[in-house]
C-alpha cells in the first residue's frame, strides 16, 4: 500500500486537486473551473455533476503529472465550499441545483427563523444566528416556493459530501460542514431536533455525522474506473473549506489564527471551547480537529471585489496578460502600488453582494467614496485592496473583543499571494502577516486529513505540526498606523451613514 495522499477542494470558482507525499510535499496540482449560475439577481447555483467531473479529472491529472502508480495512493480527503444545499431524492439524483453560500434569496426565511426559533437560541445552538448563506433558510425556501421538490427530498448533503457520495456510494457528512447548516448543535455535536423540525425536515433526511479524519467509504468500482485509481482506496470524511484551510495552515491549537482572501474573506481563530458571540457577528463552528471549534468572521466579497475590478475595469491587464502570459491580478496590483497609503483620500466599501460580518446586511452595496477628478485608476484599485483589509479588520476586532488572543495571522487564499495586499493587511490590521511553506489551504488540509485517516500521521495536530511552517512575516509599518486608524474610522462611519440608503435602494429596486 502506498502512502501518497490526494486532497480535493470543491471551491466556488473551481475544484483544486493536490497530490501530496507522506512528508507533506505537494508533488502535483490540478485546477478545473466551472460556472456559477445566477438565474436571478441574488441567486447563486451550481451543477453538482460539474463538481464531480472536476474532481475526477483533477485526480487523473495529478496522477498523470506525477507519473505515480495509482496503487500508491493511500487515501483521499475532501474539502468544500460550505452551506450549499444538495437535495437528493431516493435514487440519489439531485432534486434541483443547490443554493450556494453566496445566494441571498432567503432574506425572508432568515427573518422567519430568527423570529420562530429565536435569534439568541440560534446563536446558542447553532453558533450563529440564521443568515442568508446558511443551509437551513434554503430548506425553508424550498418548502415554501418549490413544495413538489421539497416532497422529493430524501437526504440533504453539503457540496463536498455529494462528491464523496459519488466516489464511495456512501451518504454522510462530518462535524465541520454539519456546523454550517444551522441545523446542528455545535456544542453537543449532533443534529438539533428543534432546529431540524423548525425547517420541516425529519432526522432521517439528514446524513450521519462523522469525524473529519474518519474513513467515510471506499472508492467504488465505477469511481475507480473514472478516476483511474484502484477500487477500495479509503476516502475520509474531510471538512468545510474553512476548517480544512485552518488545518492546512497549522491553525490547530489555541493562539493560532489565519486571514484568507479567496472569493470570500475570512479571519479565523482556533477555539478550544465553543465561545459564542452574543451579537451573532462571527460564527462558532466545529473544527476538523476533534473536540475543538473555531471562531470566524466572513466577508462575502473580498477576492471577489478584485475579481470584479479585473472583469469590469481590467481590460488592459487582461489583454496584457493574454499577450505576455503575465497574471492580470499581478498587473492590477502593480498599478495599485503607484497609489500611496490611503489611496489619496478614497475609500471603497466592499459590499458588492451585501455583507455578513459584521453587518449581516443583504442590502449593503459597493461604494467608492471621496472620488475627485484628481483620482487615478491606481487609486481606485488601491482603495479596493484597502477596503477589503478594513472589512477584515472588523472581524479581527470582534474576535479580540471576545477574548481571542491574536498576535499574528497566517495568510491564505489567492489574494494573500500578492505582496502588496499582504503589506496592506499588516498595516491596516496592525498584526504581522505570516506566509507558510504551503499556502494551498483547504485542499492541503483535506490531504492531511486523508493522511490521518490512512495512518500516515496519528492525529490532525500531528499532521499539521509535521508539515506546516511559517517561512516569513510581513511586519506592520508603525509610520502608517495612525493614517490607517483614521481611515478605518471613516470606513466604519460610511457604512453607518449609508445603511438606511442601502435599504431604500433595495426597496426601490424590488
Ligand atoms: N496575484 C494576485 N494578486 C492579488 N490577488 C489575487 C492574485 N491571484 C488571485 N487573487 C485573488 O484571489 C481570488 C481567488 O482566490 P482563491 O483562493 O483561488 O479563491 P476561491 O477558492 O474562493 O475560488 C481572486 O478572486 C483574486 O481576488
Ligand atoms: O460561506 C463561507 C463560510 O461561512 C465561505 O467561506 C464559503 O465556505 C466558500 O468560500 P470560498 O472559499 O469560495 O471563498
Amino acid at each position: 500500500m502506498g502512502r501518497w495522499l490526494i486532497g480535493i477542494d470543491v471551491g466556488t470558482s473551481g475544484t483544486k486537486t493536490l497530490l501530496v507525499d507522506d512528508e507533506g510535499r505537494v508533488v502535483a496540482r490540478a485546477y478545473r473551473e466551472y460556472p456559477l449560475e445566477t438565474p436571478r439577481p441574488g441567486w447563486a447555483e451550481q451543477d453538482p455533476a460539474a463538481w464531480y467531473r472536476a474532481a475526477v479529472e483533477g485526480v487523473r491529472e495529478v496522477i498523470r503529472q506525477s507519473g505515480l502508480a495509482p496503487a500508491d495512493v493511500a487515501g483521499i480527503g475532501l474539502s468544500g465550499q460550505m452551506h450549499g444545499s444538495v437535495f437528493l431524492d431516493r435514487s440519489g439524483d439531485v432534486v434541483r441545483p443547490p443554493l450556494l453560500w453566496c445566494d441571498t434569496r432567503t432574506a425572508e426565511e432568515v427573518r422567519e427563523l430568527n423570529r420562530t426559533v429565536g435569534r439568541e437560541r440560534m446563536i446558542r445552538l447553532a453558533g450563529s444566528p440564521a443568515m442568508e448563506g446558511f443551509t437551513s433558510p434554503k430548506v425553508l425556501w424550498l418548502r415554501r416556493y418549490e413544495p413538489e421538490n421539497f416532497g422529493r427530498v430524501d437526504v440533504l448533503l453539503l457540496p463536498k459530501d455529494y462528491v464523496r457520495y459519488r466516489l464511495t456510494g456512501e451518504k454522510s457528512t462530518e462535524v465541520s460542514d454539519a456546523a454550517g447548516t444551522g441545523l446542528f448543535d455545535v456544542e453537543r455535536m449532533d443534529w438539533s431536533t428543534d432546529l431540524v423540525e423548525s425547517v420541516g425536515l425529519r432526522h432521517d433526511q439528514l446524513p450521519p455525522v462523522l469525524g473529519s479524519a474518519d474513513v467515510a467509504g471506499r472508492l467504488t468500482e465505477s469511481a475507480a474506473a473514472e478516476t483511474g485509481l484502484p477500487p477500495g482506496v479509503p476516502v475520509v470524511a474531510g471538512g468545510a473549506d474553512n476548517a480544512c484551510g485552518a488545518v492546512g495552515a497549522g491553525v490547530v491549537r489555541a493562539g493560532r489564527a489565519l486571514v484568507s482572501i479567496g472569493t470570500s474573506g475570512v479571519v479565523l481563530c482556533h477555539a478550544p471551547e465553543p465561545r459564542r458571540d452574543e451579537g451573532g457577528r462571527v460564527h462558532t463552528f466545529n473544527h476538523a480537529v476533534p473536540g475543538a471549534w473555531y471562531l470566524m468572521g466572513v466577508m462575502l466579497a473580498a477576492g471577489l471585489s478584485l475579481r470584479w475590478v479585473r472583469e469590469e475595469l481590467g481590460h488592459l491587464e487582461r489583454m496584457a496578460a493574454e499577450l505576455t502570459g503575465a497574471d492580470a491580478y499581478d498587473l492590477l496590483a502593480r498599478e495599485a502600488e503607484r497609489s500611496p497609503a490611503g489611496a489619496r483620500g478614497l475609500w471603497f466599501l466592499p459590499y458588492l453582494n451585501g455583507e455578513r460580518t459584521p453587518h449581516a446586511d443583504p442590502h449593503a452595496r459597493g461604494v467608492w467614496f471621496g472620488l475627485s477628478s484628481a483620482h487615478r485608476r491606481e487609486d481606485l484599485i488601491r482603495a479596493v485592496l484597502e477596503g477589503v483589509a478594513y472589512g477584515l479588520k472588523d472581524s479581527l476586532e470582534i474576535l479580540r473583543s471576545l477574548g481571542m488572543e491574536i498576535e499574528a495571522l497566517r495568510a491564505l487564499g489567492g489574494g494573500a499571494r500578492s505582496p502588496l495586499w499582504r503589506q496592506i493587511l499588516a498595516d491596516v490590521l496592525q498584526v504581522p502577516i505570516a506566509r507558510l511553506n504551503v499556502d494551498e489551504g483547504p485542499g492541503y488540509g483535506a490531504a492531511l486529513l486523508a493522511g490521518v485517516g490512512s495512518g500516515v500521521w496519528a492525529d490532525v495536530a500531528e499532521a499539521a505540526d509535521a508539515t506546516v511552517r511559517v517561512t516569513d512575516r510581513v511586519e506592520p509599518q508603525e509610520g502608517l498606523r495612525l493614517r490607517y486608524e483614521a481611515g478605518y474610522a471613516m470606513f466604519r462611519s460610511l457604512y453607518q451613514a449609508l445603511r438606511p440608503l442601502f435599504r431604500e435602494a433595495a426597496r426601490r429596486s424590488e
